[in-house]
């Protein structure tokens, strides 16, 4: 097919949401994905968890692993509150372009910082370059075996302090055995599992939050 599919996702937004309206662009990558084509957005059910872990964190500095076509980036910046800041990190710079436009769309650029690349080159850089002391809230849905490394790294590099809510989608489906051993049996971290489906479908999945004890 000429276009990708997050070129075809991009389109079902410019056709179906309205400029400046996040619920509109969430609702419309959400009825594209589940009638026309399946996407690995984390999705309307899961991200319901997600809003309300969300609301519950209230995160000032906030890090997504993984920004695909930008949907949950959307759906978690809608709820920062002003002056919070959410920065997401993807290497495939078809899918970063895809992303941006999604987020202007959707008209809160003001509140994401997207960076291209490597999120094992990019998370010691965060202080350095963001001038970031520590997130308070860091979602995974990037590829699952880079989870448990990840999660190391950010420890390593001081960026999560006592509190730091980490949110990893997909635990059960496609899984990730790894980080799930790793939180949940680390003195470090309080995990829970909250039980839901696959996006856009019956499978079973579910997303756990870790909080980091310091
Ligand atoms: N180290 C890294 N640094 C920066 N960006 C990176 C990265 N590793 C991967 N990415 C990016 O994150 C996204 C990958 C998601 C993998 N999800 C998945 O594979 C996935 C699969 C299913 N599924 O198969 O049902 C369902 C889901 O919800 C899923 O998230 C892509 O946009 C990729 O370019
Ligand atoms: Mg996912």
């Amino acid at each position: 097919t000429r276009t990708s599919r997050p070129q075809r996702i991009l389109k079902a937004v410019q056709k179906n949401a309205t400029k400046g309206d996040p619920e509109s662009v969430i609702s419309a990558i959400d009825h594209y994905c589940r009638h026309k084509e399946w996407a690995m957005n984390v999705g309307d059910d899961k991200g319901l968890i997600l809003d309300s872990v969300l609301t519950e964190v209230n995160p000032s500095t906030a890090l997504e692993l993984g920004t695909y076509c930008g949907y949950s980036t959307v759906r978690i910046a809608r709820l920062l509150s002003p002056g919070s800041k959410l920065i997401t990190v993807e290497f495939n710079p078809a899918f970063a372009a895809v992303a941006r436009q999604i987020i202007a769309y959707a008209g809160l650029q003001d509140k994401i910082t997207l960076v291209e690349g490597p999120s094992g080159d990019l998370i010691p850089k965060m202080k350095e370059r963001f001038g970031i002391k520590s997130f308070d809230f860091v979602f995974l849905d990037h590829w699952k075996d880079r989870y448990e490394p990840d999660t190391k790294l950010l420890e390593d590099c001081g960026l999560l302090k006592k509190g730091t809510v980490l949110l990893a989608d997909n635990v059960i489906c496609p899984g990730t055995p790894e980080y799930l051993k790793y939180v949940r049996n680390s003195p470090r971290y309080e995990s829970r599992y909250y039980k839901s489906n696959l996006e856009y479908s019956k499978v079973e999945d579910g997303l756990e939050k870790s909080v980091f004890l310091g």
